[in-house]
C-alpha cells in the first residue's frame, strides 16, 4: 500500500512545478541532458528524474530507463553503502542548494522542510495544522471516520479508544503470535530455492497484525482480505488526483476499488456484529474494545468509526512494517559482520527457541538493526501537514491552505547529524559503544511526531525484533545478483521485491 500513510501532497507537488523551479531544476545539474540548449527540456530533465516524471503522471519509482541501484552479492563487507530512493535525493539536493525550507506551488501550494530544528518546530506546533486535508487521499481506503484523518475531539476520542491496546505491555500478549507466524513462513522455505523474502514476511505480518489486533475470528481471513484491500491500495498509490479522475470517469479501476471495498466491509461487519453480540467484558484486543468500549462521554464509536479504525490499522500496520522487514532482511544480507553479530546475541540470549517478551530488552544489538533499519529505509518516506493558521519555520511564513511536507528519509541521512550516514551500523545505537548516539524526537522521526505519532510504532518495532530473531535462528540467506529499486513515498518499499537465496534452514 503504498500510500497508506501517504500523505495528500506528495506526489501531487511535483505536478505543479512552476517554471521558475523548473529553470532552477536546470541549474541543478541533474545530469548531462539538462542543458540550456536542448530543444524538449521536460522530456530531458524527466529522463534523469522520477520526481519530473510525477508531473507526466508516472508512478515514482517506474522505469523506463531508471538506473536505480542494483542488487550487491551477499560477500561484500559490512560498510555497504545505503540503496538511495531517488526521488527523495533530489529533493535533498534542492535543499542542499535552496536551504531548509523549499516552497512549491506558491503560497497554497506546498512546503518541504528538513532537518531537526525544522521537524521540531513543526512537531511543536499542532495546533496550528490540519489532517483531515492533508491525508485526504486515504479516504478511498480508511474511511472518512479514519483517525488518520481526524481533527480536534473527534481524533482525540477515536485514538484514545484504540491506545491501551498498543502499549508495550499488550503489544507483549502479542509476542508469541508473531514468532509463530513468522516461524510458519519460515517452514515453506525450502533449502536450496529462492525465495521472495518480501512477499513472505507480507504476508506473514499481516496475518499476525490481524490475528494480535482483531483476534484469530478475523485472522483467519487474513489473506482473503489482503486480497480483497489490494485494489484499493493501488487504487490510492497513485497520486490523489488520478485517484480523483478515476471517481469522477468512474473507471474500471475505481469500480473494482469500490467492489473491493464492499468486500471488505462485509467481513468486517460480521466480525463487528459478532464483538457486540458478545458484549462487555471487553475482551484483550482492540476490535472488542472498539465495540464495547466508551469514551469520556460514556458514547460508544458507531459502526462505522470502528470499521473505519480497524481497516486503518490493518491497512497501516502492515504494508509500513512489511516494506521494513524487507530492508531489514536487504541490509542484514548485504552486511555479512551484522548478521553474525546479531545472530550470535540471538542465540545467546534465547538459544534456538523464539524470544518471549521479556527477552526482547536484552537484544540491544538487534534493536540497533531495527533503528537503523527505520534510519535508512524509513518507509514514510514523507509525512504531511495541512496548515490551517500561519506558521513560521526557519524564517518562512507559510499560509494557510498550504501543504506542509517532513522527511523522515531526509533528516535521517543528514551528514550534519550521522556520522557515516549512509553505513548499516547498528553499533551507533548500542549504550556503551563509542559510536553510541541517542537521536531526539526530531531526528529520528521515522514514526512521525506529535498528536498523530504512529500509534503502532511499539507493534512495528517488536514485530521486527521477533521475526528478525526467528530468520537469524532458523535460516541462513544470501542475496543473489539483482536490481532493488526502492518505490513508494508513503510506504517505501522494493519495487520488485527482495530476492533471496535459501543456503540452509533449522
Ligand atoms: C515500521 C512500521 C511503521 C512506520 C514506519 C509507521 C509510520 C507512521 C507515520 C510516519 C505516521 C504519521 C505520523 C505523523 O505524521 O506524525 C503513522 C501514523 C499511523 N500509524 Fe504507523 N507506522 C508503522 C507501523 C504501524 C503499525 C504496526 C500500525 C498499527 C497496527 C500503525 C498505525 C498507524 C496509525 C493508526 C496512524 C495514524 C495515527 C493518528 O492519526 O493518530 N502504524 N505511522
Amino acid at each position: 500500500m503504498t500510500s497508506h500513510h501517504g500523505p495528500a501532497g506528495a506526489g501531487v507537488a511535483w505536478g505543479r512545478l512552476p517554471t521558475t523551479l523548473g529553470e532552477r531544476v536546470r541549474d541543478l545539474r541533474l545530469g548531462p541532458q539538462v542543458s540550456e540548449r536542448t530543444t524538449r527540456p521536460l522530456y530531458r530533465i524527466r529522463r534523469v528524474c522520477p520526481c519530473v516524471r510525477q508531473v507526466a503522471g508516472w508512478r515514482v519509482g517506474d522505469p523506463p530507463g531508471s538506473d536505480d541501484t542494483v542488487g550487491r552479492s551477499a560477500t561484500r563487507g559490512s560498510s555497504v553503502t545505503a540503496l538511495t530512493y531517488r526521488p527523495a535525493e533530489f529533493l535533498g539536493r534542492c535543499h542542499d542548494r535552496f536551504g531548509p525550507v523549499l516552497r512549491v506551488g506558491g503560497a497554497r501550494g506546498f512546503a518541504y522542510v528538513r532537518g531537526e530544528a525544522a521537524n521540531a518546530a513543526v512537531f511543536a506546533a499542532s495546533d496550528r495544522f490540519r489532517w483531515e486535508e492533508a491525508f485526504a487521499g486515504l479516504v478511498p481506503v480508511d474511511g472518512p471516520t479514519s483517525m488518520i484523518v481526524s481533527d480536534g475531539a473527534a481524533h482525540r476520542r477515536r485514538r484514545r479508544l484504540v491506545q491501551p491496546s498498543m502499549h508495550l505491555s499488550q503489544v507483549a500478549h502479542h509476542v508469541q503470535i508473531m514468532a509463530s507466524t513468522a516461524d510458519a513462513v519460515i517452514d515453506t522455505m525450502r533449502p536450496g530455492t529462492e525465495v521472495d523474502a518480501y512477499a513472505e514476511f507480507r504476508a506473514a505480518i499481516r496475518r499476525s497484525t490481524i490475528n494480535a489486533l482483531f483476534g484469530p475470528g478475523l485472522a483467519a481471513y487474513a489473506d482473503e482480505l489482503g486480497r480483497s484491500l489490494q485494489p484499493l491500495l493501488d487504487l490510492v498509490d497513485g497520486l490523489p488526483a488520478l485517484t480523483d479522475w478515476h471517481r469522477r470517469l468512474s473507471t474500471r479501476t475505481w469500480q473494482r476499488a469500490g467492489r473491493a471495498r464492499a468486500d471488505v466491509d462485509r467481513r468486517i461487519r460480521a466480525e463487528i456484529e459478532r464483538a457486540r453480540s458478545l458484549g462487555p467484558p471487553v475482551g484483550d484486543h482492540v476490535l472488542a474494545t472498539l465495540v464495547n468500549g466508551r469514551d469520556s462521554d460514556d458514547e460508544r464509536l458507531s459502526d462505522l468509526e470502528v470499521r473505519d479504525q480497524v481497516v486503518t490499522l490493518i491497512a497501516a500496520g502492515y504494508e509500513t512494517t512489511s516494506a521494513a522487514m524487507a530492508w531489514a532482511v536487504y541490509a542484514l544480507t548485504t552486511n555479512r559482520d551484522v548478521w553474525a553479530a546479531a545472530r550470535e546475541e540471538v542465540r545467546a540470549v534465547v538459544g534456538d527457541a523464539p524470544p518471549r517478551p521479556s527477552d526482547l530488552g536484552s537484544l540491544p544489538y538487534l534493536t540497533g538493526v531495527v533503528n537503523e533499519t527505520l534510519r535508512l529505509y524509513p518507509p514514510a518516506v514523507v509525512t504531511a501537514r495541512h496548515v490551517a493558521q500561519d506558521f513560521e519555520v526557519e524564517g518562512t511564513v507559510l499560509r494557510p491552505g498550504t501543504t506542509l511536507l517532513l522527511s523522515p528519509y531526509l533528516t535521517q541521512r543528514m551528514p550534519e547529524y550521522w556520522d557515516r550516514p549512509l553505513e548499516f551500523r547498528p553499533q551507533r545505537w548500542l549504550p556503551g559503544s563509542t559510536e553510541h548516539v541517542k537521536p531526539g524526537p526530531a531526528r529520528f522521526l521515522p514514526f512521525g511526531g506529535g498528536p498523530h505519532r504512529c500509534i503502532g510504532a511499539t507493534m512495528a518495532t517488536t514485530e521486527l525484533t521477533v521475526m528478525l530473531a526467528r530468520m537469524l535462528t532458523r535460516l541462513d540467506l544470501t542475496l543473489p545478483e539483482q536490481r532493488i529499486r526502492p518505490t513508494g513515498f508513503a510506504a517505501m518499499r522494493p519495487r520488485d521485491g527482495l530476492r533471496v537465496h535459501v543456503d540452509a534452514r533449522r
